[in-house]
């Protein structure tokens, strides 16, 4: 691969994975200094049954606490996941020049690369993904010319099942917020037919010194919701300070036949704050590692913004409405600070207007 190549993609060298000492352009300092990790403490990650009668309050009360939770009896069929795990394992395995045929192309979402937001961090990732938006058959076809149905079927059937998994998780989130069943279907997300989703294929590398490297550096989705599915662990999620302790790096375990639901900062605006949009890395270890990120927000043309007016709410709209591309644009620039620019902030204005100017400018 040509230097080139690997920087515009933020890619590992092809033969990086085999190093036994780590190249400093993938080496953190201090990766485990601060904040801590909780390998046993008090907390633990909420793990809500689909089927609990309770469920809009815990889906609800989740939401605003963590930001994130594990579902169970999602009704998702292991055979399902079984295939896509092996599919994934048979994507990664090709040589990179096949793997770089369908790397991702300059402001495209799709394809073979690092993450859209990858060349903000300092240090490589110890990682490769895969993007699906739409029909795989395109880049399958370029990948296994004469054996491509496999994969195109496992990622249909697994793009079918987690969409309507994904429209009742939203519309429980929604629940939560207090709207009622028939105001469902006037927001721009209540129906499988106005969302769009989005699925990243991540392979994780064994790795002999993985407490010097990360998977993904600490991040929040940009999507209104993600569906992680995980073949073991390696997702950390921060934990806010609070009466019991400080900042901290919680675990999420790997629970067989669940996924692990994260709120995005698209649910974050639509909520008007209430909800968490949750900050989470990924760790490696010396057994490689595979998950599926699937994400849902709004069409492209869909201008999302606080739904307080719809819910009668007294507090007024924190942020500006912003398209999903918007956003991720403006994430692309500022990352971490992308939601300070559609922050509706009366109170700092000089700091405020700073980052409001950059924002309009990057919409126009
Ligand atoms: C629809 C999406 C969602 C993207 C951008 C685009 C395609 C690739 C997704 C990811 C995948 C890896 C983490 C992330 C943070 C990244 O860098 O690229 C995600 C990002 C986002 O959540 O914004
Ligand atoms: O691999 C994981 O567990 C999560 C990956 C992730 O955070 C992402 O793709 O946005
Ligand atoms: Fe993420």
């Amino acid at each position: 691969m040509s230097l080139h190549t690997t920087q515009k993609l933020k890619l590992h060298h092809p033969e990086t994975f085999k190093f036994d000492s780590i190249p400093d352009s993938h080496a953190w300092l201090d990766l485990h200094e601060h904040p801590s990790v909780e390998s046993i403490g008090p907390d633990t990650i909420p793990v809500i049954d689909l089927n609990d009668p309770m469920l809009i309050e815990k889906i609800g009360k989740a939401c605003e606490e963590w930001g994130v939770f594990i579902i169970s009896n999602h009704g998702i069929e292991p055979e399902v996941l079984n295939r896509l795990c092996s599919q994934m394992h048979r994507l990664f395995a090709l040589p990179e020049e096949v793997k770089l045929k369908v790397a991702k192309a300059e402001g495209t979402d799709a394809g073979y690369g690092g993450g859209a937001i990858s060349h903000l961090f300092s240090k490589f990732s110890w990682s490769e993904g895969f993007s699906i938006v739409g029909s795989p058959v395109d880049h399958a076809q370029k990948l296994w010319p004469d054996n491509y149905s496999s994969f195109c079927e496992v990622i249909e059937e697994y793009n079918k099942a987690t969409k309507s998994l994904g429209c009742r998780l939203i519309h429980a989130i929604l629940l939560s917020l207090g709207f009622s069943e028939e105001e469902l279907y006037q927001i721009p997300i209540g129906g499988s037919s106005k969302i769009k989703t989005v699925m990243n294929l991540n392979s994780y590398p064994a790795c002999s010194n993985p407490d010097q490297v990360l998977g993904f550096p600490p991040h929040t989705d940009s999507a209104c919701v993600t569906i992680v599915y995980q073949n073991g662990s390696g997702l950390q999620v921060l934990r806010r300070k609070d009466d019991i302790a400080p900042t901290r790096w919680v675990i999420v375990p790997a629970v067989p036949n669940t996924f692990v639901v994260n709120i995005g900062d698209l649910m974050h605006v639509l909520s008007n704050g209430r909800f968490h949009n949750v900050v989470h890395r990924v760790t490696i270890s010396k057994t490689n590692r595979l998950s599926c990120a699937y994400f849902i927000g709004p069409q492209d043309d869909v201008k999302l913004g606080p739904l307080s007016e719809l819910a009668g709410w007294e507090q007024s709209p924190l942020y500006r409405p912003v398209k999903w591309p918007g956003l991720l644009k403006i994430r692309s620039k500022l990352n971490d600070k992308a939601l300070q620019a559609i922050k509706i902030d009366s109170s700092s204005r000089g700091e405020g207007n700073r980052i409001s100017f950059e924002f309009y400018a990057l919409q126009a």
